[in-house]
């Protein structure tokens, strides 16, 4: 079985290396918060007000501080829905022959849930190319993608499960990069900023 993770091809990494899950997950999701965070200023100084009026500006948010950040709460969840890590999942093989909506799977056949195409679903997102926390807050927010991000059924995540912690190192953590940092773009030698292309790679297969 294979799993390649989905990160942004313009930031450095070890080319051609292989790659428990964690460290592909973590280290995708994380590359592509500072994406994120780069070409949504607006998103990075909003992440920031909340963390420093609820926290305050000399520690990091702790985990029991989510309830109290609810910006944040949504920014991981656009991270998530955004730049999904296991955009194919991974692949299942019918161990039956099923009925599915009208379409017969033929026993063996090999079936791919589009994580992606959810995640880019007009009837689910306005404007779904645009990164906005927003969407997720207020009387009626948008598809939570924790519902399918981390795949289905008894094979889903078993990172995702919530008393496992090493998903909230994987995702809960990206608090600490507006905590922490003002991430901007890079000027060229007119002084004028220069704007990353939103481009991603596989950068790792595992078993
Ligand atoms: C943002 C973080 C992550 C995302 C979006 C993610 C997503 C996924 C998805 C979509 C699958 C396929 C599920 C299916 O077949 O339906 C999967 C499987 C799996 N993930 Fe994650 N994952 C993440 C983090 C992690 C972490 C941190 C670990 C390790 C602790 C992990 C371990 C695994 C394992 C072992 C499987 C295979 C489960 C099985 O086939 O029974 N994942 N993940």
């Amino acid at each position: 079985m294979c799993f390649a993770s989905h990160a942004p091809s313009n930031v450095e990494r070890a080319a051609n290396e292989t790659l428990p899950p964690t460290r592909v997950t973590t280290s995708s999701s994380l590359t592509s918060c500072i994406l994120a965070i780069l070409l949504y200023p607006e998103v990075q100084k909003h992440a920031q007000a909340e963390i420093d009026a609820i926290v305050g500006q000399d520690q990091f948010p702790a985990f029991n501080d989510r309830d109290k950040l609810p910006y944040i709460g949504a920014l991981i969840q656009e991270l998530l829905r955004w730049a999904p890590v296991a955009p194919q999942g991974l692949l299942h093989r019918a161990m039956k022959e099923d009925v599915y909506e009208g379409y017969r799977i033929p026993k063996g056949a090999t079936v791919i849930a589009n994580i992606f195409s959810i995640s880019r679903d007009e009837k689910m997102y306005l404007d779904p190319l645009e990164f906005r926390p927003e969407r997720f807050l207020g009387s009626s927010p948008q598809l939570d993608p924790r519902k399918f991000i981390f795949g289905f059924g008894r094979r889903r995540c078993p990172g995702a499960h919530p008393l496992h912690d090493t998903i909230q190192a994987a995702t809960e953590r990206w608090d600490l990069i507006p905590g922490a940092f003002t991430i901007a773009k890079p000027l060229d030698a007119r002084g004028e900023e220069i704007t990353p292309p939103i481009e991603f790679e596989n950068v790792g297969v595992f078993w």
